[in-house]
């Protein structure tokens, strides 16, 4: 269990979280969301220590990240920032570190297959691609079987295998009762991977919600409308409060209506239809109509350069 309790920190004139207060609850895979610049790796560095909150507290099982007796056990971390750059073999490197934990080899060994890696264990990691690079990264961060999973973007630049190897990592850790952290500005990778949704923007929290209603809250009424007659329906349902677009020769999409409202219209009309389905807004859609918002409350953009190389923490610090 993760609390942070208005967590804050302020560069100089710079508010990069603000008034952050979350509860991040074990067995589910919980997303953390925001743009580029939203005080995600900020947040994650405070919860690990890495950083001083200039405000506020953040908690890992009841206690400061300083105050765990036995962090790697309890906290393991893959932090976006700089690659691991090491002559060692997968293996050894792994080793090195188990050994100033008092983790058994066979631990390494074990993680060594839980990450796919065994093939190339031999290798010298300075070597390793981007995919094999998180791959070592992440059993670092499991060498310690902890309780707690933190991991800052871990999809950055993975290709689709690597994606679905993390996305059914994650969950398989959270079905074993874990805590599992992990931030990405990817929303649609988000919404396949986690259950709960804590969004930042601008240091600010948006929302913390599950996925589902996040999407449900989200989406409104939509309602995709197939019909042998298009102009006549779009004239009879357009209203103040409904939108009818034409995305097709015979398509139309329907906003602020639902699919009965609009099945029950047409009926009465006398108009034919052919098809009738809601449309789920896509979390991307949904994302950036919250951010947009925090945007323009703030008035400002930032841009952040995006770097995708990753290091551990809380095992290799
Ligand atoms: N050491 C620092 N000194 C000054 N400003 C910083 C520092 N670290 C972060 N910031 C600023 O704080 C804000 C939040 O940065 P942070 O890296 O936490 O965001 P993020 O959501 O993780 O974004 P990204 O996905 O780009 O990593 C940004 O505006 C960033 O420029």
């Amino acid at each position: 269990m993760i609390e942070a309790r208005g967590l804050t920190k302020r560069y100089g004139t710079k508010t990069a979280v603000d008034d952050l207060t979350f509860t991040v609850r074990p067995g589910v895979v919980t997303g953390f969301l925001g743009p580029n610049g939203a005080g995600k790796s900020t947040t994650m560095r405070m919860i690990l220590g890495l950083d001083a909150p200039t405000g506020g507290s953040v908690r890992v099982n009841g206690r400061a990240y300083r105050e765990l007796e036995s962090p790697l056990h309890e906290v393991g971390a893959l932090l976006e920032a700089r690659s691991v750059h090491t002559g060692r073999s997968a293996f050894n490197h792994l080793l090195a570190l188990a050994q100033t934990a008092g983790i058994p080899r066979r631990r390494v060994e074990e993680v060594v297959d839980l990450v796919g890696l065994r093939e190339v264990a031999k290798k010298r990691a300075g070597t390793f691609s981007l995919g094999m690079g998180q791959r070592l990264g992440i059993a670092s961060a499991l060498l310690g079987d902890p309780q707690t999973i933190i991991l800052d973007e871990p999809v950055n630049g993975l290709d689709p295998d690597g994606i679905r190897w993390i996305r059914t990592l994650l969950k398989s850790l959270a079905a074993e009762g874990r805590t599992v952290f992990v931030s990405s500005h990817l929303m649609s990778e988000m919404a396949q991977t986690a259950e709960h949704l804590i969004v930042v923007g601008r240091g600010k929290l948006i929302a913390d919600t599950s996925v589902r209603d996040f999407l449900a809250g989200a989406s409104g009424n939509r309602v995709r409308v197939r019909t042998i007659d298009p102009a006549a329906l779009a004239t009879l349902l357009t209203g103040p409060d409904v939108r009818v677009e034409s995305t097709g020769v015979d398509v139309l999409e329907v906003s602020g209506m639902s699919t009965d409202e609009v099945g029950i219209a047409a009926g009465a009309a006398g108009i034919t239809l052919l098809e009738l389905s809601p449309q789920q807004t896509s979390l991307e859609e949904a994302f950036m109509d919250l951010t947009k918002d925090a945007v323009e409350y703030h008035g400002t953009t930032t841009t952040t350069e995006g770097g995708s190389a990753l290091t551990t923490a809380g095992v290799n610090r």
